[in-house]
This record gives C-alpha cells, structure tokens and sequence, in this order.
C-alpha cells in the first residue's frame, strides 16, 4: 500500500502502532455508565493518547461530559452511579479497590463550563488553593512562585501580575477560566479534563482558551467535550464521535480517529450527517 492509500485509509497512519492502544496514555475498554437502572454510556472503548488533545463530540445526551467525568472518578459521586469496564491510566486500574479517588481528582483535574473560582478569595489564593487542600504547605517565597508558574502556564500571569492579592470576582469571564485552569495546573496533574470551557464565553476569550489548550499539550494530556465542531477542529489531535439514538437509549461510540481524517473522511455516515450539520 502506497503512503497516499494509507492516508486515504480512514484511521491509519504512517508510523502509526501496531494496535490502536499502544501508545495510550489511557485506555478506556468497554466502559459502560450508569445512573440508577438508566445506562447512559454503553461499551465505549477508547485510547486517549499522551500528550494530545482528544475532543468528545456529538449530539446532546450522547454521554460526553458522562465519559469524562467517569475519567477522573467523579462520575460516582452522583448517587446511584456506577460503571462498568476499566479505565487503565498508565497501565494502572483507576477503579481498583485500594485506588483513592480523591487522589485520582488531584492526578486528573477537570475545568468546567462556567468558570468557578473562589469569588472572595484572592487571584494568588485562588491558584493555590488546590495544592493547599492537598495539604501542601509552602513559604511565602514557594506559594508565590507555585502561583506565578501556573498564572504564566495559563497565560494569564501578564494580565494579573499587578493585583495578585484582589479577588478572583474582579476578573472578567475569560479570566477567570484561565485563572480556574491555572488552578488545575497547580496541583501538577497528568491529565486535564475541560468539559466545554468555553460555552460561556466571548470569541476573543475563546481564543485565548483555544490557543491556551494547544500549548498545555506540551505537558499535559488533554481531553475536551465541545458542541463547537470548529473548536474540536482546531484545537484536537483526535477526535471521538458519540452518538444516541433515542430518549431512553445509552450513547454509543461511532469513531474516533485523527481530528483532520474525521473532519475530512469520516468513516460513518452518522458521523458525516453530524459534522455537515444534517444531524444533531
Ligand atoms: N446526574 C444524572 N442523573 C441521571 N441521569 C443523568 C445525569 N447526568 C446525565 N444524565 C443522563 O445521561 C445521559 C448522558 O448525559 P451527558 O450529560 O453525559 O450527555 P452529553 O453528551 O454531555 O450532553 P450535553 O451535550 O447536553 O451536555 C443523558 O440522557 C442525561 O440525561
């Protein structure tokens, strides 16, 4: 097969390994997700590559923000939830018995749709507060430089620089979700988990998130759900397609494979009727 046929293959690429889950930061295997009797997400399998922006994408109630939030086991604490299936991360069960899940929300934090920093208190004290819940004690000097580095990863250091010590409320929107990912980022985690961060923002916020999310892959693995099929376009590596088919129904994964091939060559004809807007 010529490297031009393989491009035109869907999901496979030159170099790619030689199983889809090899170079897997996670490896989601036939995960379903349960709320009560109501199975929302069923037999999803997936890998989330290291390092990469993965992108959730479908219609509403097709289980998106479900699946990420089973990512970092906040999924259960909804009463009655439960799933089924593993999640490896690392090769690691996040499920096993004698895992901690709320050391698994420090190792895998999550930004929301509206931002919710601590409106009183401090923009500095605001990015700490992650690390001091988890009862890091620093000195005057190390919180300041804790601050400093996840105020500048966020590329929000410019911007309040001069008034570290006013409340987060003073901050416009798109501030304060990039103060709520620095505050993610200050507990050092491996991965994080952005369940539509931008929905409740301006454009130009938008971009500044957008452009923001291709530079924390550098250092983090990141996995977004977005109703924006242009975000997940530019901001994605890969791109996972859920679908439901009815009230009542779980949702089901459809494809998921490298953001450009999905865009361009979808393999489903369900994906397709989405992303050219006849769907969803
Ligand atoms: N706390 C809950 N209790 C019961 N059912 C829930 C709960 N949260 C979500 N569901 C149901 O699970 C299904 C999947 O919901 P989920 O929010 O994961 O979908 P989604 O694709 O993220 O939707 P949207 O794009 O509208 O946010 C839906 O049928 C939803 O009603």
């Amino acid at each position: 097969m010529t490297t031009t046929e393989m491009l035109s293959e869907p999901g496979v690429q030159p170099g790619a390994p030689a199983s889809q889950f090899d170079d897997a930061r996670i490896d989601v295997r036939n995960l379903s997700a349960y709320y009560g009797k109501f199975r929302a997400l069923d037999d999803v399998s997936m890998p989330i590559a290291s390092n990469a922006v993965t992108a959730l994408i479908g219609p509403s109630g097709c289980g998106k923000s479900t699946l990420l939030r089973t990512l970092n086991r906040m999924h259960e604490v909804v009463p009655g939830a439960r799933v089924e299936g593993t999640i490896a991360v690392d090769g690691n069960d996040l499920y096993a018995p004698e895992v901690d899940p709320v050391d698994v929300r420090r190792r895998i934090g999550m930004v929301f749709q509206r931002p919710n920093p601590f409106p009183t208190m401090s923009i500095r004290e605001n990015v700490l507060a992650g690390p001091r819940l988890n009862s890091k004690r620093f000195s005057a000097a190390a919180g300041a430089e804790r601050a400093e580095d996840a105020l500048r990863a966020a590329n929000l250091w410019d911007e309040v620089k001069d008034r570290l010590g006013g409340p987060a409320s003073g901050l416009s929107g798109g501030q304060q979700q990039r103060l709520c990912i620095a505050r993610a980022i200050a507990v050092s985690p491996e991965v994080i988990l952005m369940d539509e961060p931008c929905s409740a923002l301006d454009p130009i916020s938008t971009l500044a998130i957008e452009e923001l999310i291709s530079e924390l892959k550098r250092n983090y693995t990141v996995v977004i759900v977005t109703h924006n099929m242009q975000q997940a376009a530019r901001v994605s590596d890969t791109t996972a397609f859920f679908t439901v088919s009815g009230t009542g129904e779980p949702g089901r994964l459809v494809e998921r494979g490298d953001t450009a091939r999905v865009f361009s060559n979808p393999a489903e004809k369900r994906t397709e009727d989405y992303i050219s807007g006849r769907f969803g």
